[in-house]
């Protein structure tokens, strides 16, 4: 059997962890000892037979700060994918709850964590399509990891998938991706901007309040986010300048991450 197949007897199912877009997550054991995550797939929810060629491919994505995929279980129904196990869940919630206990440098290093995670989908042009602190998870030793990269082409509702869906990620999305469906690593990078103002607000919904529609207004009229309060000048310039108009303006993951380092470093 293949490398990346998990036998279904070596798990064993502990307790529910919540819902996420594509079902039920849960906390397991893999042979008695390690710690996993298992999400069961809703049946319909996906194209099983695509998800299952995306494992092969994530199972050779690996890098300290994605969170690891360990295999998939397709024998029986619903499938289901068993990744690493993270402690302190979402980042969206953990910001939430914990926000104004965290300091200015942690913030930061939620920045470069999943900066690190991005250049390294960038350097495999792995696209992840849906860069969000919704889709961003911490460990126990509130090391933030990026997931479900690349999921969303296995989406089969469509308002996921089209951008005037009502769950499309609009606020999150560049102008090139609401009006032409364009994605690359620079619209990656625009998300990026995006989950930075989400970290710095400690949470934040970015255009609070305000419906899809009328943002893409703004944004295309040239609208860009706030400068959020725990946010300094240099790191506000940073995020500012993924929010470039036109990709090409924006920059690389890789040169934001030599900034982000350098940001850190003149801050201790
Ligand atoms: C502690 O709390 C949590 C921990 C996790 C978690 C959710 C919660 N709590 S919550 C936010 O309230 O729901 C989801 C995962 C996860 N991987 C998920 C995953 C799998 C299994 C397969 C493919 C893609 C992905 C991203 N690893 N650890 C956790």
């Amino acid at each position: 059997s293949e490398k990346w197949e998990i036998d279904p007897s070596e798990l064993t199912v502990m307790k529910e962890l919540g819902c996420g877009q594509f079902g039920l997550v849960r906390l397991g054991k893999w042979r008695a000892l390690c710690k996993v995550a298992i999400k069961t797939i809703n049946e319909g929810a996906m194209h099983e037979e695509d998800f299952i060629e995306e494992a092969k491919i994530m199972m050779r994505l690996c890098h300290p700060k994605l969170v690891q995929l360990y295999g998939v279980c397709t024998r029986q129904h619903p499938m289901c994918i068993v990744t690493e196990f993270m402690e302190n869940g979402c980042l969206l919630n953990y910001l939430r709850q914990n926000g104004g206990t965290v300091g200015q440098p942690w913030l930061l290093s939620v920045c470069q964590d999943t900066c690190e995670a991005m250049q390294y989908l960038e350097t495999h042009n792995f696209i992840h399509r849906d860069l969000a602190a919704r889709n961003c998870l911490v460990s126990d030793k509130n090391v933030v990891k990026v997931c479900d990269f690349g999921m969303t082409r296995y989406v089969l509702d469509n308002q996921y998938t089209s951008s005037t869906g009502s769950k499309f990620p609009v606020k999150w999305s560049p102008p090139e991706v609401l009006h032409y469906n364009k994605y690359s690593s620079k619209s990656d990078v625009w998300s990026f901007g995006v989950l930075m103002w989400e970290v710095f607000t400690e949470g934040k919904t970015p255009f609070d309040g305000r419906a899809n529609v009328d943002v893409v207004d703004e944004i295309t009229r040239g609208h860009r986010l706030y400068r959020p309060h725990k946010a300094s000048n240099d790191v506000y310039q940073l995020m500012y300048q993924c929010w470039h108009e036109r990709p090409q303006g924006r920059p690389s993951f890789s040169e934001l991450l030599k900034r982000i380092r350098l940001l850190a470093e003149l801050a201790d």
